[in-house]
């Protein structure tokens, strides 16, 4: 068993947590939270074990009627790996601690390349960080631009990805975030992180990232063209892309004409917290002009990068193969139960 501990239980942290517990091979060891707050009482509801994040605090959390089990550092310490899912920046800050005690460490996007020894994508690189002691989880965008740029570059080569990404304001309960009434190039200056971010995965990839924040919560949509070293046909690339695990090239028949219907079509599927952890593709969009591929996807910030954590876990200690961990984590998440009945998987 992989010993799991969960450093900052929010949007990504809680949602890890839940995948790690469903593992075969993996156990929560508890849970860090700096506050006593929903989460805090959801994580008691769930039985993970809690850990104070922050020393003075502890008694906010005796007079919410909560026990915990020890501090953060008790948890590191127990932990074969920690995954942190701290706001941007405090990932940073805690390397030190995962140092001192010799447990290695999962960052989140909001962390810059230059701190963690590598970044991760299961599908794109999972061979190369095994035995790191701190690896960066590239951001949700970052990851959903992974997973289509590698079954591309595969199968007809790159000669460059050009991609406009539409993001969302804030996710549902970050009430204090926008914009709520604009649209904003942002950030204004180019490239967007996102695409040196794809670089940490692909090095030699030539692209160019542009990104717009708009007045939307649910998901983030990428319109993107891809020049490729070959021209296949658009129904090449269909099936190619429908072939991934972990995206969904969405038929039009079902007629999701955006996020609204694709997260309904999750809560409809029965998927924990309406998540959507497949890159959403729409069919339709797959156009082939010359060598120049052009698609619409749609991203759901709060999932995507959830499957790529657990798989992480595996790669950095070693202890299962890119294909058999990747099956592992969709298989024991529901990831392999398809959104919708468009395909059949091996
Ligand atoms: N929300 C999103 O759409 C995505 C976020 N990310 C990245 O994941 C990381 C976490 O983001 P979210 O989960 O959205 O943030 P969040 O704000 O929802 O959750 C962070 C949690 O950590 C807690 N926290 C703050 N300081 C802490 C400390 N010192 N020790 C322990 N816990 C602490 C906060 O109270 C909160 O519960 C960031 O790097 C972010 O860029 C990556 C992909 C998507
Ligand atoms: O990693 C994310 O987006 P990003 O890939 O645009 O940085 C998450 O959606 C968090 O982004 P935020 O920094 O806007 O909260």
């Amino acid at each position: 068993m992989i010993h799991v501990g969960i450093n900052g239980y929010g949007t990504i942290g809680k949602r890890v947590a839940d995948a790690v517990r469903k593992q075969p091979d993996m156990e929560v060891v508890g849970v860090a939270k700096t506050r006593p707050n929903f989460e805090a009482s959801s994580a008691v509801e769930k039985g993970f074990d809690l850990y104070a994040a922050v020393e003075e605090r502890k008694p906010r959390f005796a007079e919410a009627g909560i026990d915990l089990a020890g501090d953060v550092e008790e948890l590191v310490e127990q932990s074969d790996i920690v995954v942190d899912a701290c706001p941007s920046g405090i990932g940073a800050d805690n390397a030190e601690m995962y140092e001192e005690y010799d447990t290695p460490a999962l960052l989140q996007g909001g962390e810059d390349a230059e701190v963690v020894d590598g970044s991760f994508n299961a599908r794109s690189n999972f061979d190369t960080v095994e035995g790191m002691d701190l690896v960066r989880v590239v951001s949700c965008n970052t990851t959903g631009l992974s997973r289509l740029v590698a079954p591309l570059q595969e199968e007809y080569g790159i000669e460059k990805v050009r991609a406009t990404l539409v993001r969302r304001g804030g996710d549902p309960a970050q009430s204090g975030r926008g914009p709520i009434n604009d649209i904003l190039p942002n950030p204004v200056e180019l490239p967007s992180h996102h695409g040196p971010d794809v670089n940490t995965i692909f090095p030699d990839l030539e692209i160019d990232t542009l990104g717009l924040k708009v007045p939307a919560t649910l998901m983030h949509t990428h319109s993107i063209n891809v020049t490729l070293q070959s021209n296949p046909d658009a129904e090449a690339v269909r099936e190619l892309l429908d072939d991934e695990r972990r995206t969904f090239v969405i038929p039009e028949w079902l007629g999701l004409d955006g996020a609204g219907a694709i997260k309904e079509l999750a809560q409809d599927a029965g998927r924990p917290r309406a998540d959507i952890w497949e890159n959403c593709i729409w069919g339709e969009s797959i156009t082939v002009e010359g060598d120049d591929l052009y698609l619409f996807q749609a991203i759901h910030q709060e999932s995507d990068v959830v499957p790529e954590n657990v798989d992480a876990i595996r790669a950095v200690l070693g202890t299962k193969s890119q294909s058999e961990s990747i099956a592992t984590t969709d298989e024991a998440m529901g990831l392999d139960d398809s959104l919708a009945p468009t395909r059949t998987r091996d």
